[in-house]
């Protein structure tokens, strides 16, 4: 029997659990876990046949997933290149930087064992096991970065593995992983938690001013919601990268205070509109969203019961919800509801339906 062991299950390990269940019903899921509450949990949903201490259950495994925090990834391989794996054991990681953890594994593979590094470009600010779901990664990218020729070659097998998560599989360099994901979500999260921090600051002894935040504020700052020790990790393990685009970014902030101090409209228009069409390249449903996440705007009228009306005619459409979030409501004007779904073709389907919905009103 194909045996899969999987080490930290939160929120991205219990989703490949999940997804593996699915695309191989027949394979066997070993699984460890510090958390004692994820330990129960993951027994209880039958994410796993068995949760083992440590990674006593590697030994025996075909596939090993190493799916905690990136430091515990790279003490993880330490650990198995000292340790008999099975013949033929492939072992791959999710961790959201890549030399560092490719470079770790170079011993695996001097004893010959294959590594495939892994990353996939979805997920959440949301963590744990409970927070997982099979189509976390449905149409997101999904990295792949084999550690050696070897392991190049088992590329389809750990596609396969992973088939029923949907993802599109992208294979680039581990440097060119790196320098991309700092830019694109290693620097976010700090401008994020930064802009958080500062907020919290300028409102000290004023909770009014928080509470005031509105929808842009809560839309470029709902990352600022991860993992503090993921994301502290994730830093120092790119830290290379990251500081170089820092102070590219801070470059750029100061450029705009020189602008607003010199009183130059005309550069502080330039700096607004060449972002707006970079920007609105992404398209609008992407706004605010995790890959894997569809987000709706919907506008609602300020009403008794919109909102569960809302919610109704997407229940009487079997239309499950991931989140709802009201983004802007004031009185005797209409406000906006942000809908989350699994699916985009939920989210089409939403869309319809409250269409009709709103020209009813
Ligand atoms: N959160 C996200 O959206 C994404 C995260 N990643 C990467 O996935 C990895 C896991 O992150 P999440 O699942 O989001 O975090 P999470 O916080 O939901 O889960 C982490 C799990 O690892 C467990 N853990 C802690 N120390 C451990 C250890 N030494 N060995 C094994 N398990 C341990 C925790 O108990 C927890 O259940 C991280 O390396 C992160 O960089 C990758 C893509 C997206
Ligand atoms: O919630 C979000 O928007 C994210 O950015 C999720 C995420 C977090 C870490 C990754 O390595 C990849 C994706």
């Amino acid at each position: 029997m194909t045996t899969v062991f999987i080490k930290g299950l939160g929120l991205i390990g219990s989703s490949l659990a999940r997804a593996i269940r699915e695309g191989h019903p027949d394979f066997r899921i070993l699984a460890s876990d510090p958390d004692p509450k994820t330990q129960e949990y993951a027994l209880s949903q039958q994410l796993a046949d068995q949760m083992l201490p440590g990674l006593e259950g590697a030994e025996g495994a075909d596939y090993i997933i190493l799916a905690g925090p990136v430091d515990a990834i790279k003490a993880d391989i330490r650990q198995l290149s000292q340790m008999d794996l099975k013949k033929g054991a492939l072992v791959t990681d999710v961790g959201s930087v890549k030399q560092a953890i490719v470079d770790q594994a170079q011993a695996l593979t001097k004893k010959g064992v294959d590594f495939i590094a892994g990353h996939p470009m979805a997920g959440s600010h949301k963590t744990g096991a409970w927070a997982g779901r099979a189509l976390l990664f449905e149409n997101a990218f999904y990295f792949l970065i084999p550690a050696s020729q070897a392991a190049g070659k088992r590329l389809p097998e750990l596609e396969d593995l992973l088939k029923a998560a949907r993802v599109k599989w992208l294979q680039l360099t581990a440097e060119e992983h790196d320098k991309i994901i700092a830019q694109i979500s290693h620097l976010p999260h700090i401008v994020a938690a930064g802009l958080v921090n500062q907020t919290e600051d300028t409102f000290a002894g004023q909770p009014l001013g928080t509470r005031l935040a509105a929808g842009g504020f809560k839309s470029i700052t709902r990352i600022a919601s991860s993992d503090p020790t993921m994301w502290s990790q994730i830093l120092l393990n790119n830290s290379e990268d990251i500081l170089k685009q820092l102070a590219e970014f801070q470059a750029e902030l100061k450029e705009v205070a020189r602008e607003i101090e010199a009183g130059d409209e005309a550069a502080l228009y330039d700096f607004f509109q060449k972002a707006k069409i970079s920007r609105d390249k992404l398209g609008p449903d992407q706004v605010g969203a995790a890959p894997g996440h569809y987000d709706l705007f919907v506008n609602i009228p300020d009403q008794v019961g919109a909102l569960a009306d809302v919610t109704r005619l997407l229940a009487e459409a079997g239309i499950s919800i991931v989140s709802l979030q009201i983004l802007e409501i004031r009185e005797e004007i209409d406000g906006v509801l942000q809908l989350t779904f699994a699916r985009e073709a939920d989210r089409q389907q939403a869309k319809e339906i409250l269409a009709a919905y709103e020209m009813k009103k």
